[in-house]
């Protein structure tokens, strides 16, 4: 057997870190044994508390390999197989002269992050070969079991497959990243839609107790997709009040005397205050007189509670946009979603309640319910959905081909929208808020170039809300209070409210750069009527790295937790996460960080 120098490759886009000798042996070794690496050579195999290392037993440096455990997804015996057994520098050399060697074999499956693109995630894996299968079983249990003890992993997940999603490639797409998950040896139960609502049935109907055997659920597809599974989820568990409205909108409704609209003070029956701790803006629902409560049906179903850490949502990216997992994931790569997923990865989410209160000008008050994880937008936004509608068959194109058409119309719609203002008052951001100062500026200077950019382990989305200001569902009736409804009527092109930044491939930046995953905001983003040029030049700026898409006179930008929409005129759609919903007549608020999700975050 031939062993020529004493070289080690890294792999190609590696993570892998270099570490000497000393740091080694600071580390309790577990095991460590001898290995013929796949198209490597001989080395010298570690695991200890950091993960696994490695290094040539030739090599003349002290130099290891690492894969932290945490990397590591999966570990598999595989049989008595070929290892190539040369080393580098001849290695090419070697193997297309076959030069191998047939052994007992273990694969240990991670990953490394693109050179060019931090947030992506690449397969790898590393194939340790020995004589002796007992050496290879006993590193594969030890692995396995401290794989095992990584708790935040999941085990069982419900996968909702669109076949129709985007380009139609739903099920190729799930097809592509299954075995990451049957590596991982995580159980997913695998439900491919036949048509549009099913999988808000199964979500809605599912009984908690099935549900709560599970560690989450997967959406193979669209933002529309995930936005069904959401709803589908939330809208039987979730009781939580209607947004806070201006007293006038509520009079309004209660004036066509709806007896479900619910009074501020009203307390919705509760059942638990787990979240508390978790959740503290939201258990703060209960300072302002409102509670969130949770369903316990009737045949004894037990409870499911909503928010709910241990409950986690995973997108694979299949559809036309896919903006929540851009945000969430930091690309759109369907192999990133699933590692992160079966890493168990974790990143809270705001999620928008829209509650709709009239659908069109002559309709009867009637309050329905519905949640967004990334956006609700009138006006052109309403307009290029419906128009694309008719355009299905041409697929993500048509989203291009509906855009210009209702751009080229340039129609504009009267309309009045409050909001809750919460940037204008500084003493509203006490402690924690001021002692970021960024975070403050940030707040304050809407049209400010300087960006405080959400990213993994965002401080504006970890940061522990402040009880005294401005809480998404936990707003006070001071924050509530008349004085804090700032009114704008007049006519616009758009009226658009971002949960996130909505990044996609035609917004780099998305709709608002430095929106957060979780802080607790929504961004209301009024453009008002202007000539048809300036609407370019901004459409323009919007599709640009580094544009400013919010710096005109005509663009209103507002960070707020709440607002009201009444429509003046005849036309009533919205878009809610890509889907039409008719609305004449809205109000919606923000829950901070309601779900989770099995993402880590852009890496920006
Ligand atoms: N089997 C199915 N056939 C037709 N429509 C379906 C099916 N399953 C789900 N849908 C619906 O298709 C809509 C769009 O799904 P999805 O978001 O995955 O696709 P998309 O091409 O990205 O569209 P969008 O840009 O609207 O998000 C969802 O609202 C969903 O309810």
């Amino acid at each position: 057997m031939e062993r020529e120098g004493n070289d080690c490759v890294m792999p190609h886009n590696s993570n892998m870190t270099l570490l000497n000798d000393d740091v080694d042996d600071d580390q309790t070794t577990n095991l460590r044994s001898t290995f013929w690496l796949d198209r490597v050579g001989e080395v010298i195999l570690t695991f200890n508390s950091n993960g696994l290392s490695w290094k040539l037993v030739e090599s003349l440096g002290n130099v290891a390999t690492e894969i932290k455990l945490s990397d590591v997804y999966a570990v598999e015996l595989t049989d008595q197989g070929l290892v190539h057994i040369s080393n580098i520098p001849h290695a090419t050399e070697h193997l297309l002269l076959g030069h191998e060697k047939k052994m007992y074999r273990f694969t240990v499956h991670g990953f490394t992050r693109s050179r060019s693109q931090p947030s992506q995630m690449i397969l790898a894996e590393y194939t340790f070969g020995h004589g002796n299968l007992q050496t290879c079983q006993m590193w594969v249990n030890q692995l396995s079991a401290s794989l095992n003890l990584e708790v935040e992993r999941p085990k069982n997940l419900l996968v909702f497959v669109h076949p129709r999603s985007g380009k139609g490639t739903g099920c190729r797409t799930w097809e592509a990243v299954a075995p990451i998950f049957s590596r991982a040896k995580v159980e997913t139960k695998v439900i491919v839609t036949e048509r549009a609502g099913q999988a808000f049935e199964v979500m809605s109907s599912i009984k908690n107790k099935e549900l709560n055997s599970y560690d989450g659920v997967v959406a193979v597809g669209g933002d529309g997709f995930f936005n069904e599974i959401l709803n589908g989820f939330l809208s039987p568990r979730l009781k939580a009040p209607n947004p806070p409205t201006p007293p006038d909108f509520l009079h309004l409704v209660k004036d066509n005397g709806d007896s479900l609209v619910l009074d501020e003070k009203e307390t919705v029956e509760e059942t638990s205050n787990d979240s508390e701790d978790q959740f503290p803006l939201i258990s703060n629902l209960e300072q302002s007189g409102s509670r969130i409560s949770y369903s316990c049906s009737e045949d004894m179903d037990p409870e499911f509670p909503v928010p709910n850490e241990r409950f986690r949502f995973g997108i694979i990216p299949s559809g036309s946009t896919d903006a929540i997992v851009i945000c969430t994931t930091g690309v759109r790569d369907p192999i990133t979603s699933a590692l992160q997923i079966v890493l168990g990865k974790r990143v809270k989410l705001d999620i928008a309640q829209v509650v709709r209160w009239k659908t069109t000008p002559t309709s009867e008050v009637d309050p329905y319910v519905r949640y967004a994880a990334s956006f609700s937008g009138y006006g052109f936004y309403g307009d290029v959905i419906t128009e694309s509608e008719k355009y299905r068959w041409m697929g993500p194109k048509r989203y291009d081909y509906a855009g210009t058409m209702v751009f080229l119309r340039h129609r504009s719609y009267e309309a009045e929208i409050s909001y809750l203002d919460v940037e204008s008052d500084e003493t509203n951001f006490t402690s924690k808020r001021n002692r970021h100062g960024s975070l403050l500026r940030a707040l304050r200077a809407p049209h400010k170039p300087e960006r405080y950019i959400c990213r993994v382990n965002c401080k504006v989305c970890n940061e522990k809300p402040d009880l005294t200001t401005t809480g998404v569902s936990g707003l006070t009736p001071h924050l509530c209070s008349e004085k804090r409804w700032v009114r704008s009527k007049g006519r616009f092109l758009s009226v658009g409210a971002a949960v996130i930044s909505c990044r996609n491939e035609k917004a780099p930046d998305g709709l608002v750069a430095d929106a957060h995953l979780s802080d607790g905001l929504l961004h209301l983003i009024l453009i008002r009527d202007c000539p048809h040029a300036s609407y370019l030049w901004h459409l323009t700026q919007l599709s640009r790295r580094g544009g400013s898409p919010l710096n005109f006179k005509f663009v209103e930008h507002h960070k707020t937790p709440a607002f009201t929409f009444t429509s003046s005129g005849t036309e009533s759609v919205w878009n809610l996460d890509g889907e039409i919903f008719q609305a004449h007549q809205l109000s919606a608020q923000v829950f901070r960080g309601l779900v989770c999700m099995f993402a880590s975050g852009p890496e920006v």
